[in-house]
């Protein structure tokens, strides 16, 4: 962790290096993630299967996971998680459904009928991460708002480590009504999304987050398949007064810190005093946590506390680190929301941490990191959705218009353009 002052004079030196900290994974994996693809295109399930038992430590008869196995294993999964994750499908529904949108549709002064229509695409694949924790939440973010969007069919994989499976990640799919499921990870399963093998039909797009491995598959097979954004290690960037409670803003920071050691959080405080109260605070809670060891790498080589003279100086910062999460935990915190312009998701006033959006606020938890909230947003029904326009002239329109698309396509040196609108004014 590192201590700021926005009043030292090398301050702006220290804070372009903080913005330009480059988190990913030291390792190229691209050749390794290369081979994997090639490999799965040319044998299909066989390839899928030996992957599986090399990196997975599992060998599985069939890559789909039965009807019969997904109820067992759900119905392993407590009351309690079953009924938290029936809420939290209630409200991410909610949310999304209204981000449906219109269709456009309209007649123009010469009479041409024009718009565009929003269309569902009709296949896509769900990854769920599954190595190193397992994210049934991340499922309903990715699956619900496929569903919204009309999305037929939705295919999720999920890698099964020694061949177990967190019981929850089945209890959310059949939340979600996710049933065509296999049991694999990695590249690997990018690939059979991508290209499809014996047993898996390819789809047309690729969401979820996972690993090094996993996102850079996703990049690779970009093109032959769409792909959301890439998400990098989770981020949080706190912007707090001295009246809040050190102790929640400490959870705060090591709530996204406990997720990767390459995950990053921030804080930026007008008070020395405050500042130094939720440092030891982390120190604290991170003697006594059972994610310590990736939260305390985390903290001590990526996190860092920003003083500032007055929180209105926050903004620039801000906007300038461009992180996934921000909390702003202020009296009157629309204020100072409604100057930000790059982040992924706001969490305003004190009493909204960001994990109830992880799990249950409403608003999509895939965000953009690594400052792609300069040009990016959040996972949404967008996502699942294309837009088709449409336009028809009647024969006075075309009269109208033509003249200018033959001159056009004269100037392009394109006669064929030309002549497909000249032959129909004659
Ligand atoms: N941004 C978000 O919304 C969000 C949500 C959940 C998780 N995440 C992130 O997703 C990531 C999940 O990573 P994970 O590892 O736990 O699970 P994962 O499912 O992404 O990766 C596991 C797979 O990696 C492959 N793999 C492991 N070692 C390999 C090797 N040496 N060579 C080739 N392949 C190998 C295996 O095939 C395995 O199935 C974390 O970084 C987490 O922070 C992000
Ligand atoms: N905070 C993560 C996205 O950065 C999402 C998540 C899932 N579970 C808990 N948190
Ligand atoms: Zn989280």
């Amino acid at each position: 962790m590192q201590l700021l002052q926005t009043t030292d004079k090398d301050f702006s030196v220290k804070f372009q290096t903080l913005v330009s900290d480059r988190r990913e994974a030291t390792v190229d994996v691209s050749g390794t993630v290369r081979e994997i693809l090639a490999d799965v295109k040319v044998r299909g399930d066989a390839a899928v299967k030996d992957y599986t038992s090399r990196f997975d430590r599992y060998n599985p008869q069939s890559l789909h996971l039965s009807e019969t196995f997904i109820a067992e294993q759900a119905a392993q999964c407590s009351a309690d998680v079953k009924a938290a994750l029936e809420l939290a499908a209630e409200r991410i529904t909610a949310f999304h459904q209204k981000q449906l949108p219109q269709d456009i549709g309209y007649t123009d002064t010469v009479g041409v009928k024009l718009g565009l229509n929003w269309v569902a695409l009709s296949q896509v694949g769900i990854y769920v991460p599954g190595g190193r924790a397992s994210y049934p939440s991340s499922l309903l973010m990715n699956a619900l708002p496929a569903k919204i969007a009309g999305v037929e069919r939705i295919v999720m994989t999920v890698p099964m480590p020694r061949g177990e499976i967190n019981p929850a990640v089945l209890a959310a799919a059949q939340v979600a009504g996710v049933t065509e499921i296999y049991g694999i990870g990695g590249a690997q399963a990018i690939a059979a999304l991508a290209y499809g093998t014996e047993s898996i039909a390819p789809v047309d797009k690729i969401v979820g987050p996972g690993n090094a491995y996993v996102a850079e598959a996703k990049r690779q097979v970009f093109g032959i398949v769409g792909i959301d954004s890439i998400a990098g290690p989770s981020e949080i960037l706190v912007v707090a007064d001295s009246q809040n409670n050190p102790d929640w803003i400490a959870w705060d920071l090591l709530s996204q810190a406990e997720h990767d050691p390459s995950a990053q959080s921030i804080l930026i405080t007008d008070s020395e005093i405050f500042a130094q109260q939720v440092i030891a605070a982390v120190e604290q809670i991170l003697t006594n946590l059972a994610t310590t060891e990736v939260a305390r790498a985390s903290w001590q080589n990526h996190a860092a506390v920003i003083l500032v003279s007055d929180l209105a100086q926050s903004i620039p910062l801000l906007n300038q680190l461009a992180p996934e999460h921000v909390e702003l935990c202020v009296d009157n915190p629309q204020l100072l929301a409604n100057q930000i312009k790059c982040a992924g998701s706001v969490f305003l006033g004190r009493y909204t941490p960001e994990a109830i959006g992880d799990y249950l606020g409403g608003p999509n938890h895939v965000l953009p990191t690594a400052r792609s909230a300069r040009f990016a947003s959040g996972l949404s029904v967008y996502d699942f959705l294309k837009r088709i326009t449409y336009l028809e002239c009647n024969k006075q329109a075309l009269q109208t218009l033509g003249k200018a698309a033959v001159t056009l396509a004269e100037a392009e040196g394109l006669p064929a353009h030309a002549g497909s609108v000249s032959v129909r004014l004659q």
